[in-house]
């Protein structure tokens, strides 16, 4: 067995620390490097006492692991993050995967008055193509607007909202957003390496919300957009237990099967008591630009009936444009430009607006 990065922290995962609990659940562990057998690691620390109290965890730490075969050498590192020259301190701590911290309770984001998620319950019907452009509309209506891609299985909006780059992190702890058309952005593709395979448990996904939700410095926001992954998994049941969530926004087709996969969504979203604001019918028309002939592809009116049958509202419907599609591959959502889809998003945005959920 080689020693890596997994073997590290699955090696020192139960070791207990004062005051109970133990390393994984505490969440402590930063930065571990495996070397030419070398093992490398930081311990985060409240304050020096804290320091001090977790000696014995350390020393046990470099026990269990100095007897791991090929492991030649272990170095653990306790860090205290205040008062520290900013040369002495340790790599960022954008860990996002790592184990959430205890946390009691659903905690509002600091200067954030709305939290809206954005679901779907079948992948492909244009979530992610929603949510960008009704972050731009509502920045274009005025309102201080955040995106957050929780999309762990394909993240799409640093490429729908034209950004790149790693979000910078001055002090290690707290996560810079981007900002793009207006729009306070981050997404878990941006914390990613690039083609990195995304394998996480409940666990990990919850840290990984938690630090997604409550270390990004979102700043003062109206409202922040939550592009949530298809389905109903494991991020939808962190996002409403970590945070209030002011409603979810249930995108789906006029197409029979994605009605019925949108039915699991909006159940999942009752029984976390999220309420669900309405159904957004997306793809519901195309119009030929040759001969302006309107077609239905997916069926047509599908979503605004379901919407009736369930006594949720419906909240509008989006046509299937080549161009929709051209511009989020190009960063620019189209709603950012005059036109018919945008007037549509604008309708949107404003319904939000109105009713105080954005
Ligand atoms: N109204 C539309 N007209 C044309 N193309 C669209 C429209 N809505 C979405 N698309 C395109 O369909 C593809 C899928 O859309 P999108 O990524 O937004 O879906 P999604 O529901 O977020 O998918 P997933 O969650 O599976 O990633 C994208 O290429 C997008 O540009």
């Amino acid at each position: 067995m080689s020693v890596d990065r997994e073997v590290v922290l699955r090696e020192i995962s139960d070791i207990t620390i004062p005051g109970g609990g133990t390393l994984a659940r505490a969440d402590l562990v930063r930065a571990v490097t495996v070397e030419n057998g070398a093992v490398r690691f930081v311990l985060e620390v409240g304050s020096a006492e804290a320091a001090k109290a977790l000696q014995p965890v350390e020393a046990e730490a470099k026990r269990r692991l100095m007897a791991l075969p090929g492991v030649d050498s272990v170095s653990i590192v306790m860090t205290a993050p205040a008062g520290r020259p900013a040369a002495q301190q340790p790599a960022p701590s954008l860990k996002v995967g790592g184990h959430p911290t205890p946390q009691a309770g659903p905690q509002p984001i600091p200067g954030v008055k709305h939290v809206i998620a954005i679901g779907s319950g079948k992948g492909g019907v244009g979530k992610s193509t929603v949510s960008s452009n009704l972050a731009v509309a509502l920045a274009k209506a005025g309102r201080k607007v955040g995106l957050l891609d929780a999309d762990i299985y394909g993240p799409s909006q640093p490429r729908m909202m034209g950004v790149s780059g790693r979000p910078a992190s001055p002090d290690g702890q707290r996560i810079e957003p981007m900002h793009a058309h207006g729009v306070t952005m981050m997404s878990i593709g941006l914390m990613l390496k690039e083609g990195e395979a995304v394998v996480w448990r409940g666990p990990m996904l919850m840290g990984a919300m938690q630090q997604l939700l409550q270390q990004v410095n979102w700043g003062e926001l109206d409202v922040l957009l939550i592009d949530l992954p298809p389905g109903t998994g494991d991020v939808q049941l962190s996002l409403c237990q970590k945070t209030p969530v002011t409603g979810a926004i249930i995108v789906s087709t006029p197409q029979d099967v994605a009605l019925l996969d949108a039915r699991r969504a909006i159940n999942m979203f009752d029984k976390l008591k999220t309420p669900v604001l309405g159904l957004v019918e997306n793809m519901s028309s195309y119009t030929c630009p040759k001969c302006g002939h309107e077609a239905h592809l997916f069926g047509h009116g599908g979503v605004a009936a379901e919407a009736q049958e369930l006594g949720l509202p419906f909240l509008g419907e989006l046509p299937l444009q080549l161009e929709v599609r051209l511009a989020g591959d190009a960063g620019r959502p189209v709603a950012l430009e005059p036109g018919a889809t945008a007037d549509a998003y604008a309708r949107l945005a404003d319904r939000l607006v109105q009713g105080g959920m954005a």
